[in-house]
């Protein structure tokens, strides 16, 4: 079954079509890079699945159970970590996770079960001091732990690495990673190499309306480009360009030189039998594999 399945979702915020009629589903364990740029709808959607804004069209179920705007009955099989997650400042962890816990309505054995067993997959549990000393790495790293306390079948996370220097990034992106045995995560971001890192399903939101829903794997298939890149210690004196890349189509960037194909063994051979006979040697072949970047350049332009 789908943990999340989203049907003709349309929302407008006065004349501003925000989401035009968006449709995907999720299987469960995986993990989605929700992406888009700024102001593309991200957040929006994501309150929408929690039924913190209700749609103008369209259905959203998770576990097979519809959203209802008002209604929090499907919460109880989601975890939500907002972009800025509020804390209470004079708490340490361990008493933050006690109270959500409490609140939910955990009985004292399985809060302190839950919190231990949350602050260790997040990283914190020595960590006697006060939350407001907490850097914004360690504050997200909590919000993930309060966001798992109930055990949800969906963990929803908005843009849990854009505010993060490199190291808080790799920690965060860790334990997503970790997480997805125990739940599906959909993972909102700009940051396209993030989604590279740990996502599995890419869901890409471009100007209202999604451009690509797929897996990584079918991502890859699809944009390979027929490129292969060939690189060199130095840019070739125009005359080595000619010897090597006559004829063929070629695009470059200082060293790296990026020659497109049809059928990749020909264009391999050619190639090579230049290099011997003009004794000029690359640094790499390879078949050239786009980053998500390119292929987020290439589908909204
Ligand atoms: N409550 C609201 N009232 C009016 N307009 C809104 C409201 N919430 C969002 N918008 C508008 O909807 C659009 C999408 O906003 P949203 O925050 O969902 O984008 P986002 O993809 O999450 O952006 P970012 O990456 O910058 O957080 C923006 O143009 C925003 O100004």
């Amino acid at each position: 079954m789908s943990v999340l399945e989203v049907k003709g979702i349309k929302k407008t915020f006065g004349t501003q079509e925000v989401l035009k009629g968006l449709d995907f589903s999720l299987p469960e364990q995986s993990v989605l890079g929700f992406i888009g740029q700024n102001g593309a709808g991200k957040t929006t959607f994501m309150k929408l699945i929690v039924g913190l804004l209700a749609s103008d069209e369209g259905t959203i179920s998770v576990c097979g159970e519809k959203v209802q705007y008002g209604n929090t009955k499907t919460n109880r099989l989601i975890g939500y970590l907002p972009d800025v997650p509020e804390f209470y400042g004079y708490m340490t962890a361990y008493g933050y996770l006690t109270l959500c816990g409490e609140v939910t309505g955990l009985t004292g054995i399985e809060i302190k079960e839950k919190a231990t067993e949350l602050l260790k997959l997040v990283g914190l549990e020595n960590n006697k001091k006060k939350i407001k000393t907490y850097s914004r790495g360690m504050k997200q790293r909590l919000g993930i732990a309060q966001a798992l306390l109930n055990e949800p079948k969906l963990l929803i996370c908005d843009e849990p690495t854009s505010a993060l220097d490199p190291l808080g990034r790799k920690e965060i992106l860790e334990i997503l990673h970790r997480v997805k045995k125990q739940t599906t995560v959909i993972f909102s971001t700009h940051i396209l190499s993030d989604v590279e890192k740990i996502c599995d399903h890419i869901v890409l939101l471009h100007e209202g309306t999604i451009k690509l829903s797929m897996t990584l794997a079918e991502m890859e298939a699809r944009f390979s480009f027929n490129q292969l890149l060939v690189e060199f210690n130095q840019s070739l004196s125009t005359a080595d360009y000619e010897s090597i890349f006559e004829g063929l189509r070629v695009t470059n960037k200082g060293e790296t030189y990026l020659v497109q194909h049809d059928e990749l063994t020909e264009i391999q051979t050619k190639l090579y039998t230049r290099f011997i006979n003009q004794g000029i040697f690359p640094k790499k072949i390879e078949v050239y594999q786009p980053s998500l970047e390119d292929i987020f350049t290439e589908v909204v332009q």
